[in-house]
């Protein structure tokens, strides 16, 4: 693998999904990442992926550098020919090419404004990031999709051995404006395992139409939950009002009373997470499986960079 940006970089997902698991159960099989280094950049803030990236890249034998862009780092700017007379003190172009003379692999995390819908579905920064990087890149979330968490996903969807499972992904509350990176990803990634999905969302909360593609969509959030095996929760702002928080009637926090009309269904969430306003703390303490969840990102990121160190 070249880059690790979204599904289409993969050749072969099931064999990833399948490695992961096979990581699991032995870590220490490859150090193919000795004298090998891992720059992690963050635009923005992160705990599961910051600390199960570092981790997977010790298992492999890396050594890993990991910056601040924002509170570290000069101000980077982010278009081409600008006169730089304002806030920003360092171009992309230079910060990406610099940092790629100390690194063998670069992670970057970059969430999307949220305000012009065409840069953000444009990827603005990690398309800069990708033409300027002389290294292999690896998203670590990006404006629009959060690969290494939905190959995390597929793992643990796999290590349930549940049969074609019915998978609902859900919209829930929340009081920030949040991405839609998490839920356009999974839908991208489900497809890839033998999975019967379904989207659930109040209307107006529609993801785009390359992520629904083939996907029912219902606005029902009961009717959606019934005889379902999983329920993944997550908020996201509008697509179509882009950004925007929308007024919801109904009642969409997931708690243990919608959970009883489902399959015993286990639930998912990427983490972090609002508790009692995206979903109840009994569903959480007690029908979840977000921690095996959170844990899985160590084999996701470690099958990654063990597919690019192995074409370096
Ligand atoms: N990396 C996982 C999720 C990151 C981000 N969540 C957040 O920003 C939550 C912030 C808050 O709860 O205020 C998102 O939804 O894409
Ligand atoms: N799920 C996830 O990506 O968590 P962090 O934002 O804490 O890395």
């Amino acid at each position: 693998m070249n880059q690790f940006t979204r599904l289409s970089d993969v050749k072969d997902p099931a064999a990833l999904i399948k490695r992961g698991l096979e990581l699991k159960a032995n870590p220490f099989t490859s150090n193919v990442g000795e004298r090998k280094v891992l720059g992690l950049l963050f635009l923005n803030p992160s705990l599961r992926t910051r600390l199960s990236t570092q981790k997977a890249a010790m298992n492999l034998g890396m050594q890993v550098m990991v910056m601040n862009m924002n509170s570290e780092g000069w101000k980077l700017e982010m278009n081409d020919g600008t006169v730089m007379k304002g806030d920003a003190q360092e171009h992309i172009k230079d910060a990406i090419r610099v940092i790629s003379e100390y690194v063998d692999v670069i992670g970057i995390r970059t969430f999307p404004g949220l305000k012009d819908r065409s840069a953000d579905y444009d990827e603005a920064v990690l398309s800069a990031v990708l033409k300027y990087a002389t290294v292999p890149v690896i998203s670590l979330e990006s404006a629009i999709r959060h690969p290494l968490q939905s190959l995390a996903d597929m793992i643990t969807i796999n290590e349930l051995g549940i049969q074609k499972p019915k998978v609902v992904l859900s919209w829930a509350p929340h009081p920030r404006a949040l991405p839609q990176a998490v839920s356009n990803s999974f839908l991208e990634w489900v497809k890839v395992i033998d999975a019967e999905i379904i989207l659930a969302c109040p209307k107006g909360y529609e993801l785009a139409d390359e992520f629904i593609q083939g996907v029912p969509v219902v606005h029902d959030q009961l009717e959606a939950f019934e005889n379902a095996d999983i329920i993944y929760g997550k908020n996201w702002s509008s697509y179509h009002h882009y950004g925007e928080i929308l007024p919801v009637q109904e009642d969409w926090t997931i708690d243990g009373s919608k959970m009883k009309v489902t399959n015993h269904a286990r639930f998912m969430h990427c983490l972090p997470v609002r508790r009692n306003v995206v979903v109840s703390d009994d569903v959480l303490d007690n029908q979840s499986i977000i921690y095996q969840q959170a844990g899985n990102r160590t084999w996701a990121a470690q099958a990654v960079l063990e597919s690019i160190l192995d074409q370096l």
